[in-house]
């Protein structure tokens, strides 16, 4: 048999041919021109082979496959603008063409008159698992490192590889659609019992019980290409199809609020695919991949959320030349709320801690956090107990500096106040040894201003965690003045190590991503203020996009911390640094209501007892003179909250404290899940066009007030054409977007 670059094919005596796909010098299987023509090849030797009864297909790596090499689908959007230019008709032909590729391919498969099993023994995405189910028999190791999903949808486009087309001809329905409009994750046994896979095995019996389903005569047939085939939901124009699609398009229109096109697209192609074969459902499949390929969704979601995403999470903004770290053992002081969780995901990643408080007890009661995620880990079966004996092993809780000692790195979250912070850092570094990095969680108070305590400046910085630490993937990384190079490597190797996103930000009040936050909440007010019903202002946020309504936020974050931070902020910079109307609303708010927020079961919304759900505060009504809300423009609201929030990250990059537009989109949407579908705050205003935001800001300025005034920076782009990511090219490690 022929040598492959990507795959090795070995026959056994019994006639059945082992394909293990590993590329080289990469930790993940993916498909790129040079696999899908390798496997081309593979599928006719095996379909020409006389000696060949069947073939099994697995990977040597851990993971099966992470699917399509999406670099290769932005080459191929490359190469569609660049012949629309010439020619637009060809242009749409070629990526039809182009879209058209691997499914073909996988229809040769499944059609090459040999069986094929795959062989699952690791994650298994996209279109990995869109080849898998072109495979006659599909069986999947058991262990919770096995994971299938179909995850397209989460950047913006489709399975377009059959998966459309499969999925529902072997699951009910329901569970197809929520499959493929969700990209959810299955767990072998899940995925077993929606009829996707034929079988779970011993991981070491694996390769045996794929070849098993061969020897014991497994048909090169797919049932839809069988006689009679029957549909698992029944016909679509059946009482049963009635009654789904119907609510199917309800649900994705509550979901989505139609902001997404792919997710439609993939209702559209389930739907019409079942009316009609197969083959003619794939070549829907591939009609409307071309269309969504085309979006400006599917762009800005790709490069966000995959190509920017990944080349973050690789340290795109680590200084050159700085050796990287392994971290032995890490400090965290202040046992509380950020701390515990700050010692659990060091420690979750095999690191050990020091986690230290004033006493034992409050230190004690930080490593008990540990213990509680890990017990509900446990209790959902997604750890193991020796797993969390082994984390609780990791961290020790003391109240003793002196047992910082050899730390590579320090993590201060102590009080919100700068003399407790002062305490921390000089008894810390009295312990340190010179080459140790001292990092502050401070979320207001500014790390240049907290380095004048250190004895090496240099070594000190800023690593910002979101609540809650475990949950929330981004990470700011805040540079003092005088930070270190080798500092902020070490702290983006921290981030790294954790397996959390770093953003490189310069020091300021709010630093990026509170700056946006907090006029999210503040528009809420301001609108609160004019009297929309609170219900609108909340709806029209989601329906922006906003996974969580801007009162809903507020109440998480605590109104009472609200007050506090406006009235520093009016100590530290004056009366007019804060709308006297929105701080009245607040002390209302506080001060008169008792309404804390989330913590004490009253906010802008009450928080009734379980199973009761949380809902608006009814006296919000009555502290302002509402509005008719028939009289209300509802597209102004949900366009209000978008380009209040764009407008300052804009600022924040002129102001040279985001410097890369990745940073500030990817941060957007990992911190506060700023509208997706648009690929954060700097895409949105990309998409839109400098010069028609500029026009939108103005016309929502002349309305309601300064904080709609555009920055200078973004008039000179509109003057001159530009784009955030054409203004701001900061990439030169940055090959995949060169390339397209
Ligand atoms: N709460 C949030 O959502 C959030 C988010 C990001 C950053 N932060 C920042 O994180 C820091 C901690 O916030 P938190 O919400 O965890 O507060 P917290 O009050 O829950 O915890 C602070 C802990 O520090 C301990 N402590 C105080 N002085 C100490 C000292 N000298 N030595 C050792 N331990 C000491 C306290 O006993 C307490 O356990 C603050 O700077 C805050 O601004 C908070």
């Amino acid at each position: 048999m022929a040598e492959y670059k990507n795959f090795t094919v070995e026959t056994d005596p019994d006639g059945i041919a082992l394909v293990t796909w590993d590329i080289p010098d990469r930790s993940m299987n993916v498909f790129t021109e040079e696999v899908l023509d390798e496997l081309n090849t593979i599928i006719d030797q095996v379909a020409s082979d006389a000696a060949i009864r069947g073939a099994v297909i697995t990977s040597g790596k851990e993971s099966f496959s992470g699917g399509a090499d999406l670099t290769m689908l932005q080459k191929m959007l490359g190469l569609f603008y660049k012949e629309k230019a010439r020619d637009p008709e060809k242009a749409i032909k070629l990526l039809f063409d182009n879209a058209g590729r691997m499914s073909q391919l996988f229809r040769k498969l499944e059609t090459s008159g040999k069986p094929w099993v795959s062989a699952i023994n690791g994650i298994c995405m996209g279109g990995a698992f869109e080849m898998s189910l072109a495979c006659h028999g599909r069986v999947a190791a058991e262990g919770d490192n096995v994971k299938m999903a179909l995850p397209e949808v989460k950047v913006g486009i489709f399975p377009g590889a059959g998966g459309t087309q499969r999925v529902p001809r072997l699951a009910n329905p329901q569970d197809a659609l929520q499959m493929l409009t969700s990209g959810q994750n299955l767990s072998p046994q899940r995925a077993k019992a929606m009829g996707l896979i034929h079988a779970v095995a011993d991981p070491a019996k694996l390769i045996e019980a794929a070849k098993a389903m061969i020897a014991a005569g497994l048909k090169p047939v797919q049932p839809w290409d069988e006689k009679g085939f029957k549909l698992p939901g029944g016909p679509v124009y059946s009482a049963a199809g009635a009654n789904l699609w119907p609510p199917a398009i309800a649900i994705l229109r509550r979901e989505t609020y139609g902001n997404y096109p792919a997710a439609a697209a993939i209702l559209k192609c389930v739907y019409e695919g079942l009316l009609v074969p197969f083959d003619t459902g794939l070549r829907i499949e591939q009609r409307y991949f071309t269309e969504i390929m085309r979006s400006r969704e599917a762009a800005a979601m790709i490069r966000s959320l995959f190509v920017s995403l990944q080349e973050l999470n690789k340290g795109a903004r680590r200084p050159e030349g700085v050796a990287p770290t392994k971290f032995r053992k890490i400090g965290v002081i202040g046992a509380g709320f950020m701390g515990a969780g700050i010692a659990y995901v060091t420690a979750r990643t095999g690191i050990p801690v020091v986690l230290i408080d004033r006493d034992m007890p409050a230190a004690e009661k930080g490593k008990v956090h540990s213990a509680d995620l890990m017990d509900g880990l446990v209790k959902k079966g997604r750890a193991k107990p020796e797993e969390k004996e082994k984390l609780l092993s990791l961290i020790t809780p003391s109240d003793d500096y002196a047992a910082l000692d050899g730390c590579d790195l320090v993590i201060e979250a102590v009080f919100e106040d700068s003399e407790v912070k002062k305490t921390a850092t000089g008894k810390a570094e009295a312990v340190l040894k010179s080459s140790a990095i001292f990092a502050s969680n401070t979320s207001t108070i500014p790390i240049t201003s907290l380095a004048r305590n250190s004895a090496r400046p240099k070594n000190f910085v800023g690593i910002h965690f979101f609540s809650p630490v475990d949950k929330m993937m981004l990470v700011e990384i805040i540079l003092g003045k005088k930070t270190g190079d080798k500092t902020l490597a070490m702290a983006i190797d921290y981030v790294r190590a954790i397996r959390k996103t770093p953003i490189v930000v310069n020091d300021t009040r709010g630093f990026y991503v509170n700056r946006c936050v907090l006029r999210y909440m503040s528009e809420a007010f301001k609108m609160l203020i004019e009297g929309v019903p609170a219900p609108m202002i909340e709806n029209a946020a989601r329906a922006a996009g906003m996974p969580v309504g801007p009162l809903a936020l507020a109440d998480e974050t605590a109104i009472d911390l609200a007050q506090k931070i406006m009235k520093q902020t009016i100590r530290d910079l004056g009366e007019k640094a804060v709308d006297p109307e929105q701080m009245k609303l607040i002390d209302t708010m506080v001060d008169k209501h008792g309404r804390f927020g989330r913590k004490n079961g009253k906010g802008f919304y009450d928080y009734p007892e379980k199973p009761a759900r949380k809902h608006l505060w009814p006296g919000l009504k009555d502290l302002y003179k509402q509005q008719n809300p028939d009289k209300i423009d509802y597209e102004e609201l949900k366009q209000r909250f978008l380009v209040v929030i764009a407008l300052e990250a804009a600022r924040v990059m002129e102001e040279g404290i985001v410097t890369d537009p990745r940073e500030a989109d990817v941060g957007s949407i990992l911190a506060f899940g700023f509208a997706p579908y648009t690929g954060g705050t700097l895409s949105y205003i990309d998409g839109v066009g400098a010069k028609e935001f500029v026009k939108l800001a103005k016309a929502l300025q002349k309305k309601y007030g300064a904080e709609f005034k555009a920055p200078r920076l973004l008039h000179d782009m509109a003057e001159k054409g530009e784009t955030f990511y054409q203004r701001f090219n900061p990439y030169p490690k940055d090959e995949a977007r060169k390339a397209a």
